[in-house]
């Protein structure tokens, strides 16, 4: 691998400010995506290597709860410059591990960054306040204390930018922070933590575990002194990371799966409504909580819609996320039988292929984006979240309609919609059970803005001032028998 810097390429764990070798010296290759070859190892740590995490990182919460707002800032604010500095060599870690073209790998390195420098400033506004006194010469108040030991589980979609949304939040708010990546990409994780030392912040304050989901899992949400459990992936397991942290009753976070709705309707120029609907199906290969999950298309459009998607689907590059392509590689083969198996069943129960043919994949991990027309609320695609290149678009005739038939299903990330008429839109953005609306945008992300879901999408939100809330507690204080205004 060709770094400017190559210590940034890290294949041990990073505890108290030690590069660490799992037990026994386990380790367990990682694979580039695009080509199948080994590109590192990453080390498996056992049970008590992950409690030695905690006890550094409890250790750790003492002295840096206690810095100021400031300090703590000014170590966060070089991370993100040097996030910046080594913007090229943090792109080609993720492209190589991930997958995704260079190009995006370069914008989620900036749009990673930018949470560390939303919270640097955001946590010189966690107040309290003041509550005027229902009890005689009584001072009423809140404070904002971090909650502790945050443990955080991030996905291989986003190798950089769910670490730092989580974490920028809970060093800000003076939480030490211990991060399990996805063991399918887990060398961007821990170039942040050689970043994160060069930043001064003190070891045991960040600390990144690598190894058995179920092992780092049992361990983190079973310890009562981990305190909070922030976690983006499957719905599935975030159910099982709620379960097992129950018994200690800790703070949880949950980033789970979307199945988001995109509606188009009539009055929208088609070309460019086709044009946007492409771009957020397949960002991120459609391996995106945020993809466009179901696209439903006003009848009076629906053809011209459909041809216009079909183009602008087909100029879409397919092939090594290191070429100058649109599409990278799925993360496994896994992925690309389940893309395979959901187009299957789709057309088993009346969809129609306008487009798509896997015969033209560049590799075993490659999916060709495919466009199923017509699709029903009995198939897996309207159903399941895809994440994969896989497009279902159907026809409606109404708006009351679209909006029960865009609620009909246990998700609740994000959806669109696209239309000029304002009260139209008012109308289905209250309808929709969905924690982001995005309207004729499809930008709608960044540092500032509460982002998550409702309903079996999540709980909590990441980003804005609402992530910084996340790993503070509020304290009451009343302190009673007070002097008096006039000191009496
Ligand atoms: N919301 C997101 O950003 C996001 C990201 C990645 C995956 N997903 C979901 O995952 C599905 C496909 O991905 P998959 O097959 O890898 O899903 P998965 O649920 O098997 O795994 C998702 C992630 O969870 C981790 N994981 C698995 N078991 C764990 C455990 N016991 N403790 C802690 N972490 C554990 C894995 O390491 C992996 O990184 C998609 O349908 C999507 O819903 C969502
Ligand atoms: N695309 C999302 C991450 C979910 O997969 C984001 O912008 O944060």
């Amino acid at each position: 691998m060709q770094l400017n810097d190559p210590r940034l390429f890290r294949q041990l764990a990073y505890i108290n400010g030690q590069w660490t070798a799992g037990g026994r010296n386990q380790d367990e290759p990682v694979l580039d995506p695009a080509n199948g070859e080994i590109i590192g190892h990453c080390a498996l740590l056992d049970a008590e290597q992950i409690a030695g995490a905690v006890t550094a990182a409890e250790d750790a919460f003492i002295s840096w709860r206690a810095l100021s707002v400031e300090a703590r800032g000014t170590r966060l604010t070089r991370w993100y410059q040097l996030l910046h500095e080594h913007r090229e060599d943090l792109a080609h870690l993720m492209t190589l591990e991930q997958g995704k073209p260079l190009r995006d790998a370069r914008g989620e390195v900036d749009y990673g960054a930018s949470f560390i420098q939303w919270f640097a400033e955001e946590a010189r506004r966690a107040y309290g306040m003041t509550i005027p006194s229902h009890i005689p010469n009584a001072m009423l108040g809140t404070l904002k204390e971090p909650v502790g030991v945050s443990a955080m589980f991030t996905p291989w979609n986003f190798p950089l930018a769910m670490i730092t949304r989580k974490a920028g939040a809970a060093l800000a708010a003076g939480c030490p922070v211990i991060v399990k990546p996805a063991n399918e990409t887990p060398f961007t994780a821990l170039a942040l933590a050689e970043l994160a030392e060069r930043a001064d912040i003190p070891p045991g304050v960040f600390n990144v575990v690598t190894g058995e989901p179920a092992t780092v899992s049992e361990v983190l949400c079973t310890d009562s002194r981990v305190r909070s459990i922030s976690f983006t992936g499957s719905t599935r397991v975030g159910k099982l990371l709620m379960r097992q942290s129950a018994g200690s009753v800790k703070r949880m976070s949950l980033e789970l799966g979307g199945n988001a709705p995109f509606i188009v309707c009539e009055d929208v120029d088609v070309d460019e409504a086709a044009r946007e609907a492409v771009a957020a199906k397949f960002q991120t290969a459609g391996q995106d909580c945020l993809a466009a999950n179901r696209i439903f298309v006003h009848r009076r459009i629906y053809d011209r819609f459909l041809e216009r998607f079909a183009v602008h689907m087909k100029a879409l590059r397919v092939g090594s996320g290191m070429m100058e392509v649109d599409i990278g590689p799925l993360i496994h083969r896994r992925a690309v039988e389940a893309a395979q198996a959901l187009v299957e069943d789709a057309l088993d129960k009346g969809a129609r292929l306008v487009a798509g043919n896997q015969s033209m994949a560049p590799g075993a991990n490659f999916f060709i984006p495919t466009l199923l027309a017509d699709i029903t609320s009995e198939m897996r695609v309207f159903r399941e979240e895809t994440f994969s290149p896989v497009a279902g678009v159907c026809a409606f005739d109404d708006d009351e309609a679209v909006v029960a038939a865009a609620n009909d299903t246990e998700y609740g990330l994000a959806a669109y919609v696209y239309s000029n008429d304002v009260k139209r839109i008012w109308k289905m953005m209250r309808g929709l059970e969905y924690g982001m609306v995005s309207v004729n945008t499809l930008k709608m992300t960044g540092a500032p803005i509460p982002f998550g879901g409702i309903k079996q999408s999540g709980l909590g939100r990441e980003g804005g001032a609402q992530g910084l809330e996340e790993y503070l507690d509020t304290k009451y204080f009343c302190l009673g028998n007070m002097p008096g205004p006039s000191g009496s």
